[in-house]
Protein backbone atom coordinates (compact mmCIF):
# COMPACT_ATOMS: atom_id res chain seq x y z
CA UNK A 1 0.00 0.00 0.00
CA UNK A 2 1.50 3.33 -0.97
CA UNK A 3 1.53 5.51 2.62
CA UNK A 4 0.21 8.32 0.40
CA UNK A 5 -3.08 6.46 1.04
CA UNK A 6 -3.26 7.25 4.04
CA UNK A 7 -4.71 10.46 5.89
CA UNK A 8 -2.44 12.22 8.05
CA UNK A 9 -3.94 11.90 11.60
CA UNK A 10 -5.21 15.39 11.71
CA UNK A 11 -7.23 14.68 8.53
CA UNK A 12 -8.38 11.52 10.39
CA UNK A 13 -9.79 13.39 13.54
CA UNK A 14 -12.60 14.95 11.58
CA UNK A 15 -14.15 11.46 10.38
CA UNK A 16 -16.55 10.35 12.64
CA UNK A 17 -14.88 7.41 14.29
CA UNK A 18 -16.20 3.59 12.81
CA UNK A 19 -17.38 1.56 15.42
CA UNK A 20 -15.26 -0.59 16.81
CA UNK A 21 -15.91 -4.40 16.80
CA UNK A 22 -14.76 -4.99 20.20
CA UNK A 23 -16.65 -4.02 22.79
CA UNK A 24 -14.22 -0.87 23.93
CA UNK A 25 -14.39 -0.02 27.83
CA UNK A 26 -15.18 3.45 28.31
CA UNK A 27 -12.08 3.77 30.51
CA UNK A 28 -9.75 2.53 27.17
CA UNK A 29 -11.78 4.76 25.02
CA UNK A 30 -10.80 8.17 27.27
CA UNK A 31 -6.80 6.48 27.12
CA UNK A 32 -7.53 6.45 23.58
CA UNK A 33 -9.07 9.88 23.60
CA UNK A 34 -7.01 11.67 25.96
CA UNK A 35 -3.80 10.48 23.74
CA UNK A 36 -5.48 11.84 20.39
CA UNK A 37 -5.51 7.94 19.03
CA UNK A 38 -8.99 6.97 16.76
CA UNK A 39 -11.11 4.04 18.23
CA UNK A 40 -11.21 3.12 14.63
CA UNK A 41 -8.02 2.01 14.79
CA UNK A 42 -9.04 -0.93 16.37
CA UNK A 43 -12.46 -1.11 14.21
CA UNK A 44 -10.86 -4.09 11.78
CA UNK A 45 -9.57 -6.03 14.99
CA UNK A 46 -11.27 -9.56 13.96
CA UNK A 47 -9.59 -9.09 10.29
CA UNK A 48 -6.10 -8.77 11.10
CA UNK A 49 -4.31 -12.32 10.21
CA UNK A 50 -2.21 -13.92 12.51
CA UNK A 51 1.82 -14.02 10.73
CA UNK A 52 4.18 -16.88 10.55
CA UNK A 53 7.76 -17.20 9.06
CA UNK A 54 9.21 -19.87 7.93
CA UNK A 55 12.60 -20.47 9.24
CA UNK A 56 15.22 -20.14 6.92
CA UNK A 57 16.53 -22.85 4.77
CA UNK A 58 13.23 -24.30 5.24
CA UNK A 59 11.83 -26.55 1.60
CA UNK A 60 9.43 -24.65 -0.03
CA UNK A 61 7.23 -28.12 -0.11
CA UNK A 62 6.83 -26.86 3.74
CA UNK A 63 3.97 -24.49 2.58
CA UNK A 64 2.21 -27.05 0.94
CA UNK A 65 2.14 -29.75 3.71
CA UNK A 66 1.40 -26.60 6.57
CA UNK A 67 -1.39 -26.00 4.60
CA UNK A 68 -2.89 -28.82 4.61
CA UNK A 69 -2.31 -29.38 8.06
CA UNK A 70 -3.89 -25.76 9.33
CA UNK A 71 -6.61 -26.21 6.54
CA UNK A 72 -5.83 -22.66 5.47
CA UNK A 73 -4.21 -20.83 3.49
CA UNK A 74 -0.67 -19.40 3.51
CA UNK A 75 -0.89 -15.90 2.13
CA UNK A 76 2.77 -14.76 1.23
CA UNK A 77 3.72 -11.52 2.65
CA UNK A 78 4.82 -9.54 -0.55
CA UNK A 79 6.85 -6.70 1.44
CA UNK A 80 8.82 -9.29 3.60
CA UNK A 81 10.58 -12.17 2.80
CA UNK A 82 9.78 -15.77 4.58
CA UNK A 83 6.59 -14.11 5.93
CA UNK A 84 3.14 -15.24 5.89
CA UNK A 85 0.15 -14.59 6.25
CA UNK A 86 -2.86 -17.04 8.14
CA UNK A 87 -6.55 -16.20 9.37
CA UNK A 88 -6.58 -14.86 12.82
CA UNK A 89 -8.27 -17.60 14.14
CA UNK A 90 -5.71 -20.36 13.57
CA UNK A 91 -4.00 -21.62 16.20
CA UNK A 92 -0.32 -22.71 15.04
CA UNK A 93 0.87 -24.60 18.32
CA UNK A 94 -0.89 -27.87 17.78
CA UNK A 95 0.44 -27.87 14.26
CA UNK A 96 3.87 -30.14 13.23
CA UNK A 97 5.58 -27.61 11.41
CA UNK A 98 5.71 -25.07 14.29
CA UNK A 99 6.29 -28.42 16.95
CA UNK A 100 9.32 -29.23 14.61
CA UNK A 101 10.58 -25.44 14.89
CA UNK A 102 9.87 -24.90 10.98
CA UNK A 103 7.74 -21.71 11.36
CA UNK A 104 7.16 -19.30 14.18
CA UNK A 105 4.28 -16.55 15.22
CA UNK A 106 6.05 -13.31 14.64
CA UNK A 107 3.60 -10.11 13.43
CA UNK A 108 4.93 -8.73 10.04
CA UNK A 109 5.22 -5.05 12.06
CA UNK A 110 7.66 -6.98 14.13
CA UNK A 111 9.76 -8.81 11.32
CA UNK A 112 9.74 -4.99 9.89
CA UNK A 113 11.42 -3.46 12.69
CA UNK A 114 13.97 -6.23 12.65
CA UNK A 115 14.54 -5.44 8.83
CA UNK A 116 15.18 -2.30 9.42
CA UNK A 117 17.78 -3.26 12.18
CA UNK A 118 19.58 -3.94 9.03
CA UNK A 119 21.89 -6.70 10.23
CA UNK A 120 25.20 -7.66 8.53
CA UNK A 121 27.08 -11.30 8.81
CA UNK A 122 29.52 -10.80 11.99
CA UNK A 123 27.48 -8.17 13.55
CA UNK A 124 27.53 -8.04 17.41
CA UNK A 125 23.54 -7.65 18.54
CA UNK A 126 22.00 -6.80 21.22
CA UNK A 127 18.30 -6.93 21.58
CA UNK A 128 17.45 -4.93 24.72
CA UNK A 129 14.07 -6.23 25.87
CA UNK A 130 14.36 -9.29 24.27
CA UNK A 131 11.59 -11.77 26.00
CA UNK A 132 9.30 -13.62 24.77
CA UNK A 133 11.11 -13.55 22.33
CA UNK A 134 10.05 -13.91 18.42
CA UNK A 135 12.35 -10.54 17.67
CA UNK A 136 15.15 -12.47 19.31
CA UNK A 137 14.65 -15.51 17.02
CA UNK A 138 14.53 -13.56 13.93
CA UNK A 139 17.45 -11.64 15.14
CA UNK A 140 19.53 -15.21 15.30
CA UNK A 141 17.89 -15.80 12.01
CA UNK A 142 19.86 -12.85 10.11
CA UNK A 143 22.93 -13.35 12.09
CA UNK A 144 23.39 -17.38 10.96
CA UNK A 145 26.25 -18.51 11.68
CA UNK A 146 28.08 -15.18 12.23
CA UNK A 147 28.29 -12.28 14.72
CA UNK A 148 27.16 -12.77 18.25
CA UNK A 149 23.72 -11.93 19.89
CA UNK A 150 22.75 -10.84 23.13
CA UNK A 151 19.36 -11.05 24.86
CA UNK A 152 18.93 -8.82 28.13
CA UNK A 153 14.87 -8.51 30.10
CA UNK A 154 14.36 -7.63 33.74
CA UNK A 155 12.08 -10.74 34.06
CA UNK A 156 13.66 -14.20 34.34
CA UNK A 157 10.68 -16.44 33.88
CA UNK A 158 9.87 -14.31 30.83
CA UNK A 159 14.12 -15.02 29.69
CA UNK A 160 13.86 -18.33 30.24
CA UNK A 161 10.83 -18.94 27.22
CA UNK A 162 13.65 -17.39 25.26
CA UNK A 163 16.10 -19.93 26.25
CA UNK A 164 13.43 -22.45 25.12
CA UNK A 165 12.70 -20.83 21.99
CA UNK A 166 16.26 -20.57 20.95
CA UNK A 167 16.94 -24.25 21.78
CA UNK A 168 13.85 -25.70 20.30
CA UNK A 169 15.06 -23.46 16.51
CA UNK A 170 18.72 -24.39 17.05
CA UNK A 171 19.14 -20.28 17.05
CA UNK A 172 21.43 -20.26 20.53
CA UNK A 173 24.86 -20.93 19.39
CA UNK A 174 25.81 -17.39 18.83
CA UNK A 175 23.62 -16.54 21.45
CA UNK A 176 23.93 -15.30 25.25
CA UNK A 177 21.12 -14.27 27.63
CA UNK A 178 21.22 -12.00 30.15
CA UNK A 179 18.73 -11.29 33.41
CA UNK A 180 19.40 -7.39 34.16
CA UNK A 181 18.03 -3.88 34.09
CA UNK A 182 18.34 -2.95 30.40
CA UNK A 183 19.05 0.81 31.84
CA UNK A 184 21.67 0.09 33.54
CA UNK A 185 23.45 -3.23 31.41
CA UNK A 186 27.06 -3.35 30.65
CA UNK A 187 28.28 -5.57 29.57
CA UNK A 188 30.02 -5.20 25.77
CA UNK A 189 30.09 -7.96 23.11
CA UNK A 190 33.19 -10.72 23.36
CA UNK A 191 35.14 -9.40 20.57
CA UNK A 192 37.58 -12.06 19.31
CA UNK A 193 39.77 -8.96 18.01
CA UNK A 194 40.75 -7.79 21.39
CA UNK A 195 44.51 -8.50 21.78
CA UNK A 196 43.99 -8.42 25.85
CA UNK A 197 41.71 -10.92 25.66
CA UNK A 198 44.46 -13.57 24.85
CA UNK A 199 45.58 -13.14 29.11
CA UNK A 200 42.31 -14.26 29.66
CA UNK A 201 42.22 -17.35 27.98
CA UNK A 202 42.68 -20.96 29.10
CA UNK A 203 43.56 -19.73 32.27
CA UNK A 204 42.34 -21.85 35.17
CA UNK A 205 40.84 -20.28 37.64
CA UNK A 206 38.73 -22.66 40.23
CA UNK A 207 35.62 -22.70 38.19
CA UNK A 208 35.50 -18.98 36.87
CA UNK A 209 36.27 -20.36 33.33
CA UNK A 210 33.33 -20.88 31.46
CA UNK A 211 32.69 -24.23 30.37
CA UNK A 212 30.32 -25.84 28.29
CA UNK A 213 26.93 -24.53 29.23
CA UNK A 214 24.47 -26.57 30.94
CA UNK A 215 21.31 -26.25 32.58
CA UNK A 216 22.13 -27.35 35.70
CA UNK A 217 23.11 -24.72 38.24
CA UNK A 218 26.01 -24.60 40.33
CA UNK A 219 25.62 -24.64 44.07
CA UNK A 220 26.95 -21.04 44.20
CA UNK A 221 24.56 -19.69 41.92
CA UNK A 222 21.48 -21.85 43.70
CA UNK A 223 22.38 -19.87 47.00
CA UNK A 224 22.75 -16.08 44.83
CA UNK A 225 19.02 -16.99 43.52
CA UNK A 226 17.63 -18.48 47.45
CA UNK A 227 19.32 -14.83 48.53
CA UNK A 228 17.94 -12.67 45.89
CA UNK A 229 14.40 -14.54 46.69
CA UNK A 230 14.59 -13.67 50.20
CA UNK A 231 15.40 -10.40 49.61
CA UNK A 232 12.11 -9.74 47.51
CA UNK A 233 11.39 -9.33 44.07
CA UNK A 234 11.62 -12.35 42.09
CA UNK A 235 12.11 -10.44 39.05
CA UNK A 236 14.28 -7.69 39.47
CA UNK A 237 18.31 -8.47 39.72
CA UNK A 238 20.63 -7.04 41.36
CA UNK A 239 21.69 -4.41 38.94
CA UNK A 240 25.21 -4.67 39.56
CA UNK A 241 25.06 -8.25 38.90
CA UNK A 242 23.24 -9.41 35.74
CA UNK A 243 22.87 -12.89 35.31
CA UNK A 244 23.89 -15.13 32.60
CA UNK A 245 21.28 -17.91 31.94
CA UNK A 246 22.56 -19.34 29.13
CA UNK A 247 25.00 -19.00 26.32
CA UNK A 248 25.56 -21.25 23.20
CA UNK A 249 28.98 -23.13 22.45
CA UNK A 250 29.88 -20.31 20.02
CA UNK A 251 28.82 -17.21 21.93
CA UNK A 252 32.63 -17.43 22.47
CA UNK A 253 32.52 -17.47 25.89
CA UNK A 254 34.11 -21.10 26.58
CA UNK A 255 37.41 -20.97 27.74
CA UNK A 256 37.27 -17.17 28.76
CA UNK A 257 37.36 -16.12 32.67
CA UNK A 258 33.85 -15.17 33.74
CA UNK A 259 35.32 -11.89 35.42
CA UNK A 260 37.08 -10.99 32.09
CA UNK A 261 33.39 -11.58 30.39
CA UNK A 262 31.16 -9.76 32.94
CA UNK A 263 32.94 -6.95 33.34
CA UNK A 264 30.83 -3.42 33.06
CA UNK A 265 32.25 -1.00 30.81
CA UNK A 266 32.75 2.14 30.47
CA UNK A 267 31.29 4.89 27.49
CA UNK A 268 34.67 4.90 25.99
CA UNK A 269 34.84 1.61 25.52
CA UNK A 270 31.26 0.91 23.99
CA UNK A 271 32.35 3.54 21.53
CA UNK A 272 35.01 1.69 20.32
CA UNK A 273 34.13 -2.19 21.40
CA UNK A 274 30.42 -2.16 21.58
CA UNK A 275 27.53 -3.66 19.91
CA UNK A 276 27.32 -3.08 16.00
CA UNK A 277 22.99 -3.53 16.24
CA UNK A 278 20.92 -2.41 18.86
CA UNK A 279 17.47 -3.39 19.54
CA UNK A 280 15.18 -2.00 21.92
CA UNK A 281 12.07 -3.25 21.94
CA UNK A 282 11.07 -1.00 24.73
CA UNK A 283 7.91 -1.84 27.07
CA UNK A 284 4.77 -0.24 27.11
CA UNK A 285 0.81 0.21 27.21
CA UNK A 286 0.95 -2.34 24.11
CA UNK A 287 -2.24 -0.44 23.17
CA UNK A 288 -1.26 -0.81 19.38
CA UNK A 289 -1.29 -4.52 19.68
CA UNK A 290 -4.88 -5.57 18.64
CA UNK A 291 -4.06 -9.22 19.95
CA UNK A 292 -2.74 -7.94 23.10
CA UNK A 293 -6.10 -5.77 23.93
CA UNK A 294 -8.37 -8.48 22.99
CA UNK A 295 -7.02 -11.25 25.48
CA UNK A 296 -8.34 -8.47 28.09
CA UNK A 297 -11.93 -9.19 26.83
CA UNK A 298 -10.69 -13.07 28.41
CA UNK A 299 -8.79 -11.56 31.61
CA UNK A 300 -11.47 -8.85 32.56
CA UNK A 301 -11.80 -5.10 31.41
CA UNK A 302 -10.54 -4.25 35.02
CA UNK A 303 -7.42 -5.86 34.15
CA UNK A 304 -6.50 -3.53 31.55
CA UNK A 305 -7.65 -0.72 34.04
CA UNK A 306 -5.26 -1.73 36.58
CA UNK A 307 -2.18 -3.13 33.73
CA UNK A 308 -2.28 -0.79 31.35
CA UNK A 309 -3.79 2.50 31.88
CA UNK A 310 -2.98 3.01 35.32
CA UNK A 311 -1.54 6.95 35.30
CA UNK A 312 1.21 6.23 37.49
CA UNK A 313 2.59 3.56 35.42
CA UNK A 314 2.05 5.11 32.27
CA UNK A 315 3.96 8.05 33.98
CA UNK A 316 7.04 5.63 34.85
CA UNK A 317 6.69 4.02 31.37
CA UNK A 318 7.80 7.30 29.70
CA UNK A 319 10.82 7.58 32.26
CA UNK A 320 11.78 3.67 31.22
CA UNK A 321 11.14 3.85 27.73
CA UNK A 322 13.93 7.06 27.81
CA UNK A 323 16.54 4.95 30.19
CA UNK A 324 16.17 1.97 27.50
CA UNK A 325 16.73 3.98 24.46
CA UNK A 326 19.51 5.85 26.67
CA UNK A 327 21.55 2.95 27.69
CA UNK A 328 21.15 1.32 24.44
CA UNK A 329 22.77 3.88 22.64
CA UNK A 330 25.72 4.07 24.96
CA UNK A 331 26.49 0.43 24.66
CA UNK A 332 26.50 0.63 20.25
CA UNK A 333 29.83 1.53 18.75
CA UNK A 334 30.45 4.67 16.90
CA UNK A 335 28.73 4.27 13.79
CA UNK A 336 26.52 1.48 14.59
CA UNK A 337 22.93 1.76 14.76
CA UNK A 338 19.86 1.41 16.70
CA UNK A 339 16.20 0.98 16.47
CA UNK A 340 13.57 1.79 19.02
CA UNK A 341 10.12 0.14 18.74
CA UNK A 342 7.12 0.38 20.61
CA UNK A 343 3.16 -1.08 20.21
CA UNK A 344 1.64 1.78 21.48
CA UNK A 345 0.32 4.38 19.49
CA UNK A 346 0.72 7.21 21.37
CA UNK A 347 2.56 9.98 20.58
CA UNK A 348 3.94 10.34 24.66
CA UNK A 349 5.66 7.15 24.36
CA UNK A 350 7.18 7.00 20.86
CA UNK A 351 7.86 10.53 19.53
CA UNK A 352 8.43 12.63 22.95
CA UNK A 353 10.90 10.02 23.47
CA UNK A 354 12.59 9.95 20.32
CA UNK A 355 12.33 14.02 20.87
CA UNK A 356 13.71 14.17 24.42
CA UNK A 357 16.60 11.90 23.44
CA UNK A 358 17.68 13.56 20.30
CA UNK A 359 17.80 16.41 22.52
CA UNK A 360 20.28 15.00 25.30
CA UNK A 361 22.12 13.37 23.03
CA UNK A 362 24.21 15.03 19.74
CA UNK A 363 25.77 11.99 18.98
CA UNK A 364 22.70 10.26 17.77
CA UNK A 365 21.27 11.05 14.32
CA UNK A 366 17.85 10.06 13.25
CA UNK A 367 18.11 7.64 9.90
CA UNK A 368 15.47 6.51 7.20
CA UNK A 369 14.64 3.38 6.94
CA UNK A 370 15.04 2.91 2.91
CA UNK A 371 12.94 -0.89 2.71
CA UNK A 372 10.19 1.35 4.70
CA UNK A 373 9.24 3.03 1.30
CA UNK A 374 7.29 -0.33 -0.09
CA UNK A 375 6.01 -0.80 3.30
CA UNK A 376 2.31 -0.81 4.30
CA UNK A 377 3.16 2.15 6.82
CA UNK A 378 3.39 5.60 7.24
CA UNK A 379 5.50 8.67 8.77
CA UNK A 380 5.31 9.15 12.39
CA UNK A 381 5.34 12.89 13.61
CA UNK A 382 8.83 13.17 13.37
CA UNK A 383 10.16 13.16 9.75
CA UNK A 384 12.53 9.31 9.35
CA UNK A 385 9.90 7.54 12.30
CA UNK A 386 7.26 4.80 11.19
CA UNK A 387 3.68 4.07 12.26
CA UNK A 388 2.22 0.89 11.44
CA UNK A 389 -1.69 1.83 11.51
CA UNK A 390 -3.14 -1.81 12.39
CA UNK A 391 -6.51 -1.51 10.42
CA UNK A 392 -4.66 0.19 7.84
CA UNK A 393 -1.11 -2.31 7.70
CA UNK A 394 -3.09 -5.33 8.57
CA UNK A 395 -0.26 -5.86 11.19
CA UNK A 396 -0.38 -5.46 14.94
CA UNK A 397 0.53 -1.15 15.74
CA UNK A 398 4.13 -0.26 15.69
CA UNK A 399 6.40 2.50 16.71
CA UNK A 400 9.41 2.22 14.54
CA UNK A 401 12.70 4.54 14.82
CA UNK A 402 16.27 4.20 13.90
CA UNK A 403 19.23 6.24 14.69
CA UNK A 404 22.86 6.49 14.18
CA UNK A 405 26.04 6.92 16.79
CA UNK A 406 28.09 9.62 14.85
C1 LIG B 1 7.43 -5.34 24.40
S1 LIG B 1 8.15 -6.59 25.38
C2 LIG B 1 9.45 -7.14 24.35
C3 LIG B 1 9.02 -8.11 23.28
C4 LIG B 1 10.17 -8.83 22.64
N1 LIG B 1 11.13 -7.92 22.04
C5 LIG B 1 9.72 -9.83 21.60
O1 LIG B 1 9.84 -9.57 20.41
O2 LIG B 1 9.25 -10.90 21.98
C6 LIG B 1 8.99 -5.66 26.59
C7 LIG B 1 9.89 -6.47 27.50
O3 LIG B 1 10.65 -5.52 28.27
C8 LIG B 1 10.95 -6.13 29.50
N2 LIG B 1 11.40 -5.09 30.43
C9 LIG B 1 10.68 -4.25 31.21
N3 LIG B 1 11.48 -3.45 31.93
C10 LIG B 1 12.75 -3.77 31.60
C11 LIG B 1 14.02 -3.32 32.00
N4 LIG B 1 14.17 -2.34 32.89
N5 LIG B 1 15.10 -3.90 31.47
C12 LIG B 1 14.99 -4.90 30.57
N6 LIG B 1 13.81 -5.38 30.16
C13 LIG B 1 12.71 -4.82 30.65
C14 LIG B 1 9.67 -6.85 29.88
O4 LIG B 1 9.94 -7.87 30.82
C15 LIG B 1 9.20 -7.38 28.52
O5 LIG B 1 9.62 -8.70 28.35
Amino acid sequence: MDSSEIPPSDLREEQPPAPASLPLPAAFLEFLGDNGLDPALYSKADTIPRYIRLKPGTESSVVTEIESELKCDLVKVSWLPDFYAIPPEIQIAGSKAYQQGKIYGIDAASGAAILALDVQPGDHVLDLCTAPGAKLCMLADMLGSTGSLTGVDVAKHRLAACRTMLQKYSLGDRSRLFVADGTLFSILPVNSNLGSMEAFVGIEDNGSIFSEWTSKRSWKDRQKSKKAKAAGSPHLPSTSEPELIYYGKDSGLIGLQKRYVLHPSTDAAACTSGYDKVLVDAECTHDGSIKHIQKFEFWGWKTLDRRVLNVERTGNLLHLQLGLLTNGFKLLKTGGSLVYSTCSLTVAQNENVVQQFLSKYPSAELLKIDPADSWPCRSGDIQKTLRFDPAASQTSGLFVAKFVKL
